[in-house]
């Protein structure tokens, strides 16, 4: 898979078939459109192609810093797994915001990065005040003769699968139901600091996760997990939340790997979520915490 950074004078080599959007997470959906893509390339010998905006398009549009399922590192592994061929990324400015639909189409895919075919997502609008939408898309590729597949939307469970239905679900504490959807089980990658030293005093030392980009924040809780860490992956009993037993403030995520024992400060790790345990609580006395952590680590113990 090639990876290009474009901008609005870039000149494409080659021929593609190409997809757009922002592809958040990966999730059941988008491997339906991407498999589509991937396969109608190949079968009209033409290469792969995402067009994706670095930054996620809500940023810009909304002013606000949209939370996460993935990072570009997890996306990108994903899409090279199921065959895309080149990343085309692009900043997403008030320069690409405002832009006619029909120039974004006509001069920047057409011409600039000489796409043959598009495929898109039922609900997909783009260019300036999203007018750019399926309609005119098809107007505009009989006009200049590209091909277009439009896919229909993918339901789960009688619900329309997107991005943010997944997000909503992760904020909701149904993890079950969002790793449905995604298709794997959502993973924070971070990298493991400090803490307060207090968990290993008690017998259950927990690795503090810091992570990589701004994820959407589970519900806080104790949560049935998994951790990856050197290669090699462990189970994990994972409390995220503001610890109120102890300093209630900031936003804590830590996890105690079951029958673990090394130092892995800054280390680079995976936490995978499995399943929403209970949730977070206030204690009298740090001893009925541990207690009760005790009795979290026996139930995942008790699943294996
Ligand atoms: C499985 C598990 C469940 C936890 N549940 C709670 C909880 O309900 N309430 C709370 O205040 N802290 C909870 N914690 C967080 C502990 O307060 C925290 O791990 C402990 O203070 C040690 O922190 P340290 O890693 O900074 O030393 C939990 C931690 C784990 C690993
Ligand atoms: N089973 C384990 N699970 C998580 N971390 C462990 C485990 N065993 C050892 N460690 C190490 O201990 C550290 C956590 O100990 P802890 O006393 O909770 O310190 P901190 O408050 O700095 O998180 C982890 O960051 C890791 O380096």
């Amino acid at each position: 898979m090639e990876i290009f950074t474009v901008d609005n004078n870039f000149k494409a080599k080659e021929e593609v078939y190409i997809a757009l959007g922002n592809f958040d997470g990966v999730h059941i959906a988008h491997r339906v459109l991407l498999e589509k893509l991937v396969k109608e390339a190949r079968a009209n010998n033409f290469k792969s192609s995402i067009l994706i905006f670095k930054n996620h398009t809500k940023n810009i549009v909304f002013k606000q810093e949209q939370k996460l399922l993935s990072s570009n590192e997890q996306k990108y592994r994903f899409l090279e797994e199921i065959g895309i061929d080149i990343i085309y990324e692009k900043e997403f400015n008030n320069e690409i915001m405002t832009m006619d639909p029909i120039i974004f189409i006509e001069d920047f895919l057409l011409k600039n990065l000489k796409v043959k075919g598009v495929v898109i997502g039922f609900d997909y609008k783009f260019g300036y005040k999203a007018r750019g939408n399926i309609e005119l898309l098809k107007k505009l590729s009989l006009k200049n003769q590209f091909d277009l597949f439009v896919i229909d939307p993918v339901i789960e469970d009688g619900m329309v699968v997107s991005s943010t239905l997944i997000r909503s679900l992760i904020k909701k504490g149904d993890i079950i139901l969002a790793n449905k959807l995604l298709g794997y089980n959502f993973t924070i990658r971070g990298t493991v600091i400090n803490g307060k030293k207090l968990g290993k005093k008690m017998g259950y030392p927990t690795a503090n996760i810091k992570p990589d980009i701004n994820y959407e924040i589970p519900k806080f809780g104790v949560y049935d997990s998994t951790v990856e860490v050197d290669g090699k992956i462990y189970r994990a009993a994972t409390n995220i939340g503001k610890n109120p037993t102890i300093e209630n403030s900031g936003l804590r995520i830590e996890a105690h790997l079951l029958d673990f024992h090394k130092e892995i400060y800054g280390k680079p790790i995976k936490l995978s979520l499995l399943e929403f345990i209970r949730e977070e609580m206030s204690f009298d006395n740090i001893d009925d915490l541990f207690s009760q952590i005790k009795a979290d680590v026996d139930y995942i113990k008790s699943k294996l």
